[in-house]
């Protein structure tokens, strides 16, 4: 089912979003270094790596938050890395954060709403005055508000204050409120932290229809179960560097990975061991 959610015709395969050099140091940690990846239009796209490994870098770098030293990241014809983090969402790159960031004591549907406030033409003058054009932007700011939290599943909760809503509801109206700017790119940061197996569970069929629905997917995760049965082609870092690339059945067989990141455990829970796969190094390392 397809309600609108996406008006970017997608061309699967194509590449859609190309970084080239990443380089990002903080004092004495060199958080990312030459990082180079292209995810294509139409797939989901995970990216994991220990803690620290500089994933919420390259995000805060993709996203204009971080002023990269070195290296590129085009997306729709422009350099991402020398937008304003303003100007990202409405060049259709949207975002969740680790740490939700929801406005606690607005409702969902509110917060959804204010999703959507660059898309308002009426600007402030016709807020204040409310004419005729102002209400009728409203009404539909607020009927597209209510078919987004009706999307994510949580529409009968749309009247209450964000705080109020369970810790899954929360990350779904997240996710809500990022879809509202219409972006070719959803990026998820750590979009299952803290559910429970069936929140996760739910969280899964709600990417996988994003995806039906025509808007590439970046995710990262640390539920492995979650990203090897989601993602079209994994990238792991590691110390701010691809430490491998490729599709999951091959990235999660990889002896580096379970050796740097998954350990013998996961990849026991995952089925696999080390070297599995016939190459059991991955895809190496993409260049863009
Ligand atoms: N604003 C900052 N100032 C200084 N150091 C930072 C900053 N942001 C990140 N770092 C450092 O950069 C490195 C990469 O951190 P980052 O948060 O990107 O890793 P991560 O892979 O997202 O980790 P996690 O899985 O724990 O979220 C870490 O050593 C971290 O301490």
């Amino acid at each position: 089912m397809n309600q609108g959610i996406s008006t970017t015709p997608v061309s699967a395969g194509q590449p859609l979003l190309v970084a080239q050099g990443l380089s990002k140091r903080f004092g004495g940690v060199q958080a990312l270094k030459d990082v180079s990846f292209t995810i294509e239009q139409g797939e989901i796209f995970g990216l994991i790596g220990p803690n620290g490994a500089g994933k919420t870098t390259l995000f805060n770098v993709m996203t204009a938050l971080y002023v990269p030293d070195a290296g590129s990241c085009q997306f729709l014809g422009a350099d991402l890395t020398r937008l304003q983090p303003h100007q990202i969402a409405q060049h259709g790159l949207a975002r969740t954060f680790q740490n939700i960031r929801l406005f606690r004591s607005l409702s969902a549907l509110e917060n959804v709403m204010i999703g959507q406030h660059m898309r308002t033409r009426a600007g402030v003058l016709g807020a204040i005055v409310r004419d005729r054009r102002t209400r009728a932007e409203e009404a539909r700011i607020e009927a597209r508000a209510m078919q987004l939290l009706d999307y994510v599943g949580i529409a009968q909760r749309a009247n209450e204050v964000a705080s109020a809503l369970s810790y899954g509801d929360q990350r779904r109206l997240e996710i809500a409120r990022a879809l509202a700017t219409e972006p070719t790119l959803l990026a998820l940061d750590e979009p299952a932290a803290g559910m429970n197996p069936s929140e996760t569970q739910v969280l899964r069929t709600l990417i996988e229809k994003i995806r039906a629905d025509g808007i590439t997917v970046l995710l990262i995760e640390h539920d492995m179960k979650l990203v090897m049965n989601l993602c079209d082609h994994v990238l792991v870092l590691e110390y701010g560097q691809v430490l491998a690339f490729g599709r999951p059945e091959v990235v999660q067989r990889d002896p580096r990975v379970i050796e740097a990141y998954l350990g013998q455990g996961a990849a026991a829970e995952l089925g696999v061991a080390a070297g599995d796969a016939e190459s059991g190094r991955g895809e190496g390392v993409p260049h863009a």
